[in-house]
């Protein structure tokens, strides 16, 4: 299996602060993650700030399109996105839309599997329509329930799909290393970063854990 790449959540609303804490943790993530509030708050021109920053990053915007698929998601491509993301509670129509946007910027699209109730039906109808990505996802409401996205991981998993994993919710260092092994190719890490005293320390560590899986 390919290294898994591990990808930075920047889950905060501020613009400058976004920016600064791509920079601290740059040595050791693949991916920055644009968090849905923090697309939300600053909008296409952060996208394109930090494709000028980081021209060698990955860049996902996360958007949780919910309607009108190629439309929302084509300025976001157009500013340099590597990977979008579009809900699988959606549907279909909205995915293809989505996927049909990454193809035309030579660039991906993830579903994400977020509050899906057949997450393997959809996982298989959205491989097959041609998504890159599938994201296996607990949200940040559902982790405070006490949710974790590690039961979603194995089912996904098994199914073989011509497809990369995402794996999100809550991943942290104790944990990190039963991700990759359950055959995640995209560590999502959030705040066991941004929250951390150091988030570049703590950055590096999970590259380090990672790693020497
Ligand atoms: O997409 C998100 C919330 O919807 C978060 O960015 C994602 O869950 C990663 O953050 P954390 O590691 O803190 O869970």
């Amino acid at each position: 299996m390919a290294r898994p790449l591990i990808q930075m959540a920047l889950d905060s609303l501020d613009f400058d602060a976004t920016v600064a804490l791509a920079e601290q943790v740059a040595p050791h993530v693949d991916i920055f993650e644009i968090g849905t509030p923090c697309i939300k708050h600053n909008g296409v021109n952060l996208v394109k700030a930090l494709r000028a920053k980081f021209p060698d990053k990955l860049l996902l915007v996360d958007l949780k399109t919910m309607d009108a698929g190629e439309y929302e998601a084509t300025p976001f491509y157009a500013a340099g996105a590597d990977i979008c993301t579009v809900l699988g509670v959606s549907g279909l129509a909205t995915c293809k839309g989505v996927i049909k946007a990454a193809n035309a910027h030579g660039a991906e699209a993830q579903i994400d599997l977020i509050n899906v109730s057949d997450k393997v039906a959809c996982a298989r109808a959205t491989a097959e329509a041609g998504a890159q990505i599938v994201g296996i996802h607990t949200g940040l409401d559902a982790q405070a329930a006490g949710d974790t996205p590690f039961g979603d991981l194995n089912d996904i998993a098994r199914l073989g799909l011509p497809v990369r994993i995402s794996v999100a919710g809550g991943i942290k260092q104790s944990t990190v290393q039963d991700v990759v092994r359950a055959g995640a190719n995209i560590i999502v890490v959030g705040a066991a970063i941004y929250g951390a005293p150091s988030p570049a320390e703590s950055a590096r560590e999970i590259r380090e854990l990672v790693d020497a899986v």
